[in-house]
């Protein structure tokens, strides 16, 4: 599984830029930040090289600059460096290779070395790469035994995560803060594992990469009622709810009611049917609607009659496709907790324009609730336009059922009074299937939930 930094802030090319200028006017030279971020670079492939053959590749821009503050670093110290350029630097980036000295090779006709620096592109990527240095890139990389990319893996767009022709690396090394393409779609696979460097450039931003939650464990005059009440509305398919019901006992909720036909699942579950005491019921602190609802006449009178109640709502699966392109009006105004995959996602919000950040962000703020939009990157944003995204979850994480699971653990986060359960969930969720291992299933993953909240206590 990679590495991600916790509660790292992530920023686009643009504010990235907005950073380094306020840097700039502050006092601070282009010339020692960049110094700054080679050295810390630098640092991390000394670590990793450990003595071992080192090949520097370096573009024509800043990340190119980056790259010669590296290869001198290191050379300075006495590892075995070489470097292959790629067109000509300008500004302080051309100072950085006026200060090596040692040659500078062809990267079409370059030897690949086992450890590989790529400091072609970073933030300023802004078209594919051509196919001779895509096709180079990726020689270097197949003969390399370790790749570690400077800022990004050369061929991630930043702000959104495509690929435009990437080799892609083992570790990156971002510089002052995540980029939008550490973390989402191709480019979280191709980044690797993510270190985070300081350059002395402040950041400041609304999004971030997920924590692990601080949690409390039951205080000693708990009773069943204080620690949560969540209600599970069942349908169609019944194994769906009383996933999502056993998600959120052992989630720590108190009392969990799984409401309609169904009387399965374990003793500790009540049964209620779906009467109106059901949805006047003033202690449910979260009411979940969608996991194997179906989207029948019922299913579509149960999420009728669940977006009256007064209740917190966490609506997934069949309640999401019901809703459909309704969605931004039935919602408004609601206090719920929405958990679509990127299938639901778009019939809901329409495809739109931008990362999957920007487009998470503007449905929220569009419909006033809080979208953990689900997947390999899942993004959670609140109306507000803060945001979290969870970029190192399991991938066996993509199997049935786990969905369901994720809805139980945020209602039973909500039904907690979690100031925010929606990314306490994600994290559970994902340090459950860390636990639970390969080949896990949703209902093995529930048996771990347990020993992720103890991370956490
Ligand atoms: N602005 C600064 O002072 C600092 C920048 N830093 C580094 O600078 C990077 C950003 O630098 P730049 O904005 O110069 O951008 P890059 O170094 O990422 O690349 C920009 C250059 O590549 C060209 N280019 C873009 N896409 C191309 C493609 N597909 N094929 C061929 N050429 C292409 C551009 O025209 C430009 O010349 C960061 O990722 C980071 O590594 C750090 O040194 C910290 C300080
Ligand atoms: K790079």
């Amino acid at each position: 599984m990679r590495r991600v930094p916790e509660h790292a802030p992530i920023v686009t090319a643009a504010a990235m830029r907005a950073a380094e200028a306020a840097a700039f006017a502050s006092g601070q030279s282009q010339r020692e930040v960049m110094e700054r971020a080679g050295a810390a670079v630098a640092v991390q492939v000394a670590r990793l090289a450990a003595g071992r053959a080192i090949l520097v590749l370096a573009g024509p821009g800043n990340n190119g600059g980056d790259a010669y503050v590296v290869a001198r670093w290191l050379a300075e110290r006495g590892h075995d460096v070489t470097v292959a350029g790629l067109g000509a630097p300008t500004g302080v980036a051309a100072e950085m290779r006026a200060a090596w000295t040692g040659e500078v090779t062809d990267l079409d006709t370059v030897a690949p070395r086992v450890v590989l620096v790529d400091g072609l592109f970073g933030t300023g990527v802004s078209r594919p790469l051509a196919a001779d240095v895509a096709r180079a890139l990726a020689r270097l990389r197949r003969g390399a035994a370790i790749t570690i990319a400077i800022d990004l893996p050369s061929g991630i767009a930043t702000d959104d995560g495509s690929d435009l022709e990437a080799a892609g690396a083992d570790v990156t090394v971002a510089l002052a803060a995540l980029k939008p393409g550490h973390v989402l779609g191709d480019g979280a696979g191709a980044s690797g594992h993510v270190l985070l460097a300081d350059i002395g450039v402040p950041v400041a931003s609304h999004w971030h990469t997920l924590a692990r939650p601080s949690l409390e464990p039951p205080p000693r005059d708990a009773h069943k009622f204080t620690r949560g009440m969540v209600a599970v509305l069942g349908g169609a398919m019944p194994g769906a709810s009383r996933l999502a019901a056993r998600a959120a006992m052992a989630a720590g909720a108190g009392y969990v009611v799984l409401a309609g036909e169904d009387r399965g699942g374990p003793d500790a579950l009540v049964h209620r049917t779906t009467d109106a005491d059901l949805f006047g019921d003033p202690r449910i602190g979260a009411l979940v609607c969608g996991p194997g609802l179906g989207r029948d006449a019922a299913a579509s009178d149960l999420l009728d009659r669940a977006l009256a109640c007064e209740r917190p709502l966490v609506l997934d699966g069949d309640a999401l496709s019901l809703l459909g392109a309704d969605a931004a009006t039935r919602l408004r105004g609601k206090h719920a907790i929405l958990t679509p995959h990127s299938g639901e996602f778009d019939r809901m919000f329409g495809v739109g324009q931008g990362s999957k950040i920007d487009r998470t962000i503007a449905a929220a703020a569009r419909i006033g609730c809080t979208i953990v939009h689900k997947g390999a990157d899942t993004v959670i944003a609140d109306p507000a336009g803060r945001v979290t995204v969870s970029a190192a979850a399991p991938t066996w994480l993509a199997s049935a059922g786990t969905g369901d699971v994720l809805a139980g653990l945020v209602a039973a986060r909500c039904a907690a009074g979690a100031a925010d359960p929606a990314s306490e969930a994600v994290w559970l969720h994902a340090r459950a299937a860390a636990l639970a291992g390969a080949g896990l299933i949703a209902d093995g993953l529930i048996d771990h939930i347990g020993g992720a909240i103890e991370e956490c206590l």
